[in-house]
């Protein structure tokens, strides 16, 4: 569960964030949508603990680690970046036992059709491949959070709801998902939706 009570951020003169209310519980996929520049990215940057929010406060339950964000385990929460930023020296394998502190996760890359490429680096598979081992490396430890920046941006349709299917059962096992997406199909996934707009929060 995490609860956002009037969560705001400038940067300098620039408003990035109005002040936005919202809860996510746990078990819940919920999607965070508005126009670009509406401040998702910084929303998402602020749940996960990696910003701080200039007003407001975040309650995430049970409470997240006080680590800087390069500490911060993969069993406390999962993050998908719009950057993907894999290790790129590591294989997809790797990156996800790097996650998991063990090798694993070959159930997700099954799930994310991913098995034959498991192998390889990140710089030997395309861009859509990526996307889909860091969303199995923010699901493979099992986190009670898991914070994703548009997910499905460099899938085709089908593969977009293999990552979609795999984000539901990490909120099916009890885990809250908030993912910011433009995508309409991800939209019809969620359990609810969180629209931000020119800056204001339209639902929450
Ligand atoms: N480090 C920063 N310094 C100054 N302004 C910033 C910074 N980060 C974000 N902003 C501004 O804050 C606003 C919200 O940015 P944010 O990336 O959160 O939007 P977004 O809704 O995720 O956009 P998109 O859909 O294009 O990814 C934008 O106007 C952006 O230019």
């Amino acid at each position: 569960m995490l609860s956002l009570r009037g969560v705001c951020k400038s940067y300098g003169e620039a408003e990035a964030l109005r002040p936005v209310d919202a809860d996510l519980p746990a078990g819940e996929l919920a999607v965070l949508t508005g126009p670009s520049g509406s401040g998702k990215s910084t929303l998402l940057m602020i749940a996960g603990g990696w910003e701080t929010p200039d007003g407001g406060e975040v309650v995430p339950s049970p409470p997240l680690p006080d680590l800087p964000m390069d500490r911060m385990s993969w069993s406390d929460v999962g993050f998908v970046p719009q950057s993907i930023s894999l290790f790129e020296e590591l294989t997809l394998a790797d990156n996800l036992a790097l996650a998991l502190g063990r090798p694993g996760g070959g159930d997700l890359l099954e799930a994310l059709d991913l098995t034959r490429l498991a192998a390889r680096r990140p710089g030997e598979v395309s861009r859509g491949e990526q996307q889909r081992a860091a969303v199995a490396r923010a699901l493979v430890a099992a986190p009670a959070l898991v914070i994703a920046d548009e997910p499905t941006s460099h899938q085709d349709h089908r593969r977009a709801l293999l990552v979609l299917d795999a984000l539901r059962a990490a909120a099916d096992r009890g885990a809250a998902v908030l993912i910011a997406s433009h995508d309409p199909v991800a939209v019809r996934y969620a359990d609810r939706e969180i629209r931000l707009g020119a800056g204001s929060v339209l639902r929450g």
